[in-house]
């Protein structure tokens, strides 16, 4: 079976109704999307750069920092000074959901699975540096590119742990968790390019849904009651997702909290309140849902 005809069967066993739709969304061009950095620069410093370099933006719905470059490539953006300073951070519009649905506030924070940092830095722009952050990262090599970036971004209060996030002492206690999971990256599959898809298979499906399974009862021990944390993937495959989740909600120790937020394009899912973002040209496929601990 070829590694394409192995994703098709694998999202025909969860999507039956929605395999043309996804596997199209799959072979989509995706479009350059980014975020304002307001911890380096603000909304209309950045936009009126972009205007001056004659590249037209047009804004998202569910953030007021995230923009779709109209025209162009990742490169056009890459070739300017705001992007070297660290004003804007390209990131694709699916992966700055998890934050936004976390929406933390105060306290402090635990980014299990960190690097290369798009949600920790986007985390500690919402913040406004009111939380304090801590980025876990078991790779020391994407450590090192997450402490880059946390320094370019200008994210300051965020301190880096090298470390697997299942060997996190439990004396640590936390208000907020975002558990970015690492996964098998269905969502984001590039099917134009067959050479690129060949690490996608079942060894690292099963692989990463016992580190997903222990990862998030690592998490749920971390974080503090009432509080909450989400868990979020950029599969589509319910087995690394829902069933995750289904996993955690028989701890009983926590509760699903529907996340109200309207985004086009979702999956059906079997546990409401949750959403899985369909892939398309502007989106990748993506999971997230947001737990309470009682
Ligand atoms: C999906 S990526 C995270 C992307 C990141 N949240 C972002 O927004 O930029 C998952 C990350 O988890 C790391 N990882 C995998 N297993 C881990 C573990 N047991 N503990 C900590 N990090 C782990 C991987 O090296 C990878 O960098």
């Amino acid at each position: 079976m070829s590694t394409i005809d192995f994703i098709e069967s694998k999202i025909k066993s969860y999507y039956p109704n929605h395999v043309e739709a996804i596997m199209a969304g799959l072979k989509a061009p995706k479009k350059v999307t980014f975020r304002i950095n307001t911890l380096k620069s603000s909304i209309e410093a950045v936009l009126s750069t972009l205007e001056k370099q004659g590249l037209m933006v047009t804004p998202v719905d569910f953030s007021e920092i995230a923009f779709i470059l109209n025209e162009g490539h990742e490169q056009d953006l890459q070739s300017l000074d705001i992007y070297d300073q660290g004003h804007i951070y390209l990131q694709s519009l699916s992966s700055m959901l998890p934050p936004i649905v976390l929406n933390p506030q105060k306290g402090d924070i635990l980014d299990m699975a960190a690097a290369p940092g798009g949600k920790t830095t986007q985390m500690a722009a919402l913040t406004h540096g009111l939380c304090t952050i801590t980025a876990c990262e078991q790779n020391p090599i994407r450590a090192q590119k997450l402490k880059y970036n946390l320094d370019k971004q200008g994210a300051t209060k965020v301190t880096v742990i090298t470390k697997d996030a299942r060997q996190l002492d439990d004396f640590f206690r936390f208000d907020h968790i975002l558990l970015d999971a690492p996964c098998s990256g269905s969502g984001t599959l590039d099917l134009n390019h067959e050479k690129h898809l060949q690490n996608f298979t079942d060894h690292l499906i099963q692989k990463s849904i016992q580190t997903q399974k222990a990862l998030i009862l690592k998490a749920i021990e971390l974080l503090k009651p009432k509080q909450t944390m989400v868990y979020s993937t950029c599969s589509i495959l319910k087995s690394e997702n829902e069933d995750i989740v289904k996993f955690a909600l028989k701890t009983n120790k926590v509760d699903i909290v529907p996340i109200d937020l309207n985004i086009e394009g979702v999956l059906p899912s079997d546990i409401p309140g949750v959403i899985t973002v369909m892939p398309s040209a502007l989106y990748e496929g993506f999971f997230i849902a947001l737990l309470r601990k009682k």
